[in-house]
């Protein structure tokens, strides 16, 4: 039977946004990419490069790019993919309501746990579907997207997202549909809880994750959070080679030997960083209090404390307060005496 090609648009058109839709675009998808202002005029400008360190660059030239600065541009999508940092979710999705179509699917591909609910609160009309993006991707320069690592998106598994799933194929952009899509958003969460430590390492996430001293301050997070998550009962999904209980034993080894068991992990881009780092460049307020503050609050509900990933927060918000680019990077072995000193009786 013949089906219509689905119309795409893209809500917060940054690194993931533009990634995500530049890649659709480039396989002939029908795209249009809504952002900033400032944002959407290097666009118009320069086009759109997509880079990785497998294939060649693709460029996308102004002429085969839509872009757009306002929600009613989305008024005609059949998707629409969320890629707004949390913060900005409620007010983006408030701007959208007016302007979806009927039937109109909308899919958060959102770091946190509360995202697709917001999207639901604000609009009640739309199927709203979470997704996830397991990797990382930074703006380079402006107009380039470099995707730093391999991985397979995920999406909530749902009839409706099977058009989607079909143009991210076809695009080249792996993709799952997943059954346990509040699991996996539980096993990313803990992924995440790295975004505080490569930030204030000021560091590429390999060079950081090579040094044993910030990745037992990632498993200190990671067990307060497992810890957490056993009293609520929640089980997160296995993402990578290892079960989630078992990756802070991993970070724990030491660094020959983590090289060797994690080898797959460490397949980064040699300049990838998370994107809290990003944030803290640019001066933009970060999503701490969705990630290690989502940690703090589920360990409090159940009568636990969370201490490595409290001081976390107040480290982050301490160099929100900074001025952009200047927070002070800290050693490995001078995050983990703050966090051991948190975490003493
Ligand atoms: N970057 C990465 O590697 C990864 C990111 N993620 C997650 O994906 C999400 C997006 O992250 P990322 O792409 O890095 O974020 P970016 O900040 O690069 O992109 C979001 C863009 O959306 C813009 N924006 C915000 N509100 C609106 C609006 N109402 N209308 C139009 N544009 C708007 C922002 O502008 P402004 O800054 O002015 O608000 C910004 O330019 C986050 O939840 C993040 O945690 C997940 C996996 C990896
Ligand atoms: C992929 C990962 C974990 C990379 O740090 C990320 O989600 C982020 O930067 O926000």
């Amino acid at each position: 039977m013949f089906e219509p090609r689905p119309k795409f648009a893209v809500l917060g058109a940054g690194s993931i946004g533009c990634h995500l839709g530049g890649s659709l675009a480039v396989a002939g998808a029908d795209v249009t990419l809504i952002g900033r202002p400032a944002a959407m005029d290097v666009l118009r400008e320069k086009g759109l490069t997509l880079s990785d360190s497998v294939r060649p660059p693709r460029y996308l030239p102004p002429d085969r790019l839509a872009v757009a600065t306002t929600p009613d541009a989305a008024a005609e999508a059949d998707y629409v993919l969320v890629t707004v940092k949390t913060a900005a979710t409620e007010a983006a999705a408030r701007e959208l309501a007016a302007h979806l179509k009927p039937g109109a699917v909308v899919v958060s591909f959102q770091n946190g746990l509360h995202n697709p609910a917001t999207l639901r609160a604000a609009l009640p009309a739309a199927r709203v579907l979470a997704g996830m993006v397991p990797y990382n991707v930074v703006q380079s320069e402006p107009g380039t997207v470099h995707q730093g690592m391999p991985g397979t998106l995920m999406v909530e598994d749902d009839p409706e997202a099977a058009r989607l799933i079909r143009a991210c194929t076809e695009a080249g952009l792996a993709i799952e549909a997943r059954g346990d899509i509040a699991e996996v958003q539980h096993a990313k969460l803990l992924m995440n809880l790295n975004n505080a430590v490569n930030a204030l390492s000021g560091l590429p996430l390999r060079a950081q994750l090579a040094q044993r001293s910030y990745r037992l301050c990632l498993a200190m997070c990671q067990q307060e959070a497992l810890a957490a998550y056993r009293a609520a009962g929640i089980r997160p999904a296995r993402l990578g080679p290892a079960p989630a209980w078992l990756t802070p034993y991993v970070l724990r080894l030491p660094d020959t030997l983590f090289r060797r068991v994690a080898a797959s992990t460490l397949r980064i881009d040699a300049h990838a960083r998370s994107s809290m780092w990003e944030d803290l460049q640019r001066g933009r307020p970060t999503e701490i209090d969705t990630l290690q503050g989502e940690i703090v609050v589920l360990a409090e509900r159940h009568g636990l404390k969370a201490p490595a990933n409290n001081r976390l927060v107040a480290l982050v918000r301490e160099a929100e307060g900074a001025e952009a680019g200047t927070g002070r990077s800290r050693t490995g072995l001078e995050l983990l005496a703050e966090l051991r000193r948190a975490a003493r009786p």
